[in-house]
């Protein structure tokens, strides 16, 4: 399953990783960057606005073509270990290493640094040289399920004793107005100030309980745009929480849909 990796983990690994920076070009050609890493910024694999419907509703993840032509690009191949990073807490590559689940690529083989460009370069070498890339073929297969959940789903979360409903925007966000019956859990509560990476395990599952969260229960996660839940996915995945459903369309859809919200 997708997980959280030391940047130790991260050095001592040869070139079969790939390592993906998601940040703007500008910041990776500009500032540096982890060696080898290829750059795939945030606003390539993220579709303007919501897109076609699907069963899950409205989301925002590239089509098919466009994601199978950055990762060739990338020159990662299905069997690829990829590791991703950004320069916010991993939130904006957790988003890169969700789309990968939903368009097949195998959970194993995903990793979200723990830090991020600024933690890493604190103690560890960059570079600004660009590394060769032998282009791939990269082919999506369609994954046979996966985490990708409906409104219809999320309404019914609400009120299932065996389910919590998880909002993971900010405390003002949710207090002016979220799906009734979720609880609030701002995914920034998971990270760890000073290290920028994942507050130690025990700390993050005691946060977790605190809002109700627990590994027996189906999680439902949720935010405006499916980026915030992204980083609590693979949070909550890392703890080996293994009923994590994710609502792409969110408060977008759900708002779009005139559906209830509640205001604190
Ligand atoms: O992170 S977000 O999708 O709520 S803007």
């Amino acid at each position: 399953m997708t997980d959280f990796v030391s940047a130790e983990w991260v050095s001592s690994r040869g070139d079969d990783l790939r390592v993906v920076d998601v940040r703007d070009a500008w910041e990776y050609d500009g500032l540096g960057h982890l060696p080898s890493a290829v750059n795939v910024p945030f606003d390539s694999f993220r579709a303007d606005e919501h897109g076609a419907e699907s069963d899950a509703g409205e989301g925002m993840p590239p089509d098919e073509d466009d994601w199978a032509k950055l990762l060739s690009e990338a020159g990662i191949t299905p069997e690829s270990d990829i590791v991703a990073y950004d320069d916010h807490h991993g939130v904006f590559a957790a988003r890169f290493l969700v789309t990968a689940e939903l368009f097949g690529h195998d959970p194993d083989r995903l990793h979200l640094l723990d830090g991020d460009f600024s933690s890493w370069q604190l103690e560890r070498e960059t570079t600004s040289e660009t590394p060769t890339v032998e282009p791939t073929n990269y082919e999506v297969t369609r994954p046979d399920s996966t985490p990708l959940v409906g409104p219809d789903a999320v309404a019914d979360a609400a009120d299932d004793p065996d389910a919590v409903l998880v909002d993971t925007r900010e405390d003002e966000e949710y207090d002016a107005g979220h799906i009734p019956g979720a609880v609030l859990l701002d995914w920034r509560d998971l990270v760890d100030d000073e290290t920028r990476g994942l507050l130690p395990q025990d700390e993050a599952r005691s946060v977790l309980e605190r809002a109700g969260i627990v590994p027996d229960k189906r999680i439902v996660l949720y935010c405006n745009t499916a980026r915030r839940i992204s980083h609590t996915y693979v949070v909550l995945r890392h703890l080996g929480f293994e009923q994590v459903d994710f609502y792409e369309g969110s408060l977008t859809e759900w708002e779009a849909q005139g559906r209830p919200l509640e205001t604190n």
